[in-house]
């Protein structure tokens, strides 16, 4: 196989890797709900993907799809190169995963919990079980309250725990649905420190997540759902790049360069750096021919970066898939 006759593929070397995770036409219908739809998603290789979107957009059921927790209604799935649900015993040992409600005993210590989850890994000997835990344990900073029962844990106490269980074993993928949820600032930066190891060591990571912050500071990758759907998905400065809103034209030359761009009913404002465009309704070739035909002398061209919460908050609105067709059009082809 090679990389051309496999699109998708990453070429490390003389070998090919496969994307950690890879979906084609996924869907899923709750009785008439259509939750997630025509999902094609892939997380590269070596990749921190980030998966954004507002409450009931998909994330959590595109996950468990993933893991071959949920049936698809259709389309396929296939987890480290292994078709689900065919190759699940194959692919998930490569996987650590924290999902919701990871069915922990609530009259168990969090310890019990995890050597009970532990006992049925299959890449665990039981030798070197009681280890594996104490130091799944340590990692998430839960050691203190190992011996306390799981039900009288905080929220935060128990993703902690779910987390822990993710990681009693080195995976090859480690998806996390929203595994800040319930924690506080200091465990919040913990499993961002947690992320950064793992990408250190080559693992994948997939992550669902509200705060857009945490996404653009943790991954390489993100996939925006909105309404079922990806409406953007790529490599993170890629989307950034291009789903900036505002060209920044340096020109001698304002007065002249806001007529002339408001005669072609472009939205256009003096800034102390020059004129400030928004590309909303056009593109930066048209900006510019726009300029050269008045012209207005322009010595720099440059699109300014908006953030993430920007880019997501266009991308999530009723308009999203409009949007997209703009967005794709200026995507480098290798981050559509
Ligand atoms: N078991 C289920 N039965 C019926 N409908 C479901 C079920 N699971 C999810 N849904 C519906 O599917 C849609 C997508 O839900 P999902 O939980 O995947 O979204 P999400 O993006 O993870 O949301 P959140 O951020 O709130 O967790 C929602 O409309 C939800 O109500």
């Amino acid at each position: 196989m090679t990389a051309e006759s496999e699109p998708g593929t990453v070429a490390v070397g003389a070998a090919t890797v496969p994307p950690a995770a890879r979906t084609r036409g996924l869907r899923k219908v709750y009785r008439g709900t259509v939750a997630v739809d025509h999902v094609d998603l892939e997380v590269p290789a070596g990749a921190v993907m980030g998966m954004l979107g507002p409450n009931g957009s998909g994330k959590t059921t595109t996950i468990r799809m993933l893991l071959g927790l949920v049936t698809p209604t259709s389309g396929e799935v296939e987890l480290l190169g292994h078709k689900m649900p065919d190759g699940a015993a194959h692919a998930l040992p490569g996987v650590g995963a924290l999902v919701e409600g990871p069915g922990f005993s609530p009259f168990l210590s969090g310890r019990d919990n995890l050597l009970r989850v532990a006992a049925a890994e299959p890449l665990l000997t039981s030798a070197e079980i009681p280890n594996a835990v104490g130091e799944a344990l340590e990692r998430v900073g839960l050691a203190h309250a190992a011996g306390r029962r799981f039900r009288a844990y905080s929220l935060g106490m128990k993703q902690r725990l779910g987390l822990a269980s993710a990681l009693l074993v080195p995976r090859r993928f480690v998806v996390l649905d929203e595994p800040t949820n319930g924690l506080d600032p200091a465990g919040t930066r913990e499993v961002r420190s947690v992320i950064a190891d793992l990408h250190a060591a080559g693992t994948t990571v997939l992550v669902s997540s509200h705060l857009l912050s945490e996404v653009e500071a943790t991954c390489t990758h993100v996939a925006v759902l909105n309404q079922g759907l990806v409406v953007a998905q790529g490599e993170l400065s890629a989307l950034l790049e291009a789903g900036t809103a505002n060209l920044l034209v340096t020109t001698p030359e304002v007065t002249l360069a806001v007529d002339a761009l408001r005669e072609d009913r472009v939205a256009a404002r003096p800034v102390p750096e020059g004129v400030l465009v928004d590309l909303t309704a056009t593109t930066a070739p048209d900006v510019v021919a726009s300029l050269v035909r008045a012209g207005v002398p322009v010595h720099e061209v440059r699109r300014q970066r908006t953030g993430l919460e920007d880019l997501f908050a266009r991308l999530t609105e009723d308009t999203a898939v409009a949007d997209l067709a703009d967005l794709e059009t200026l995507l480098p082809e290798d981050a559509r």
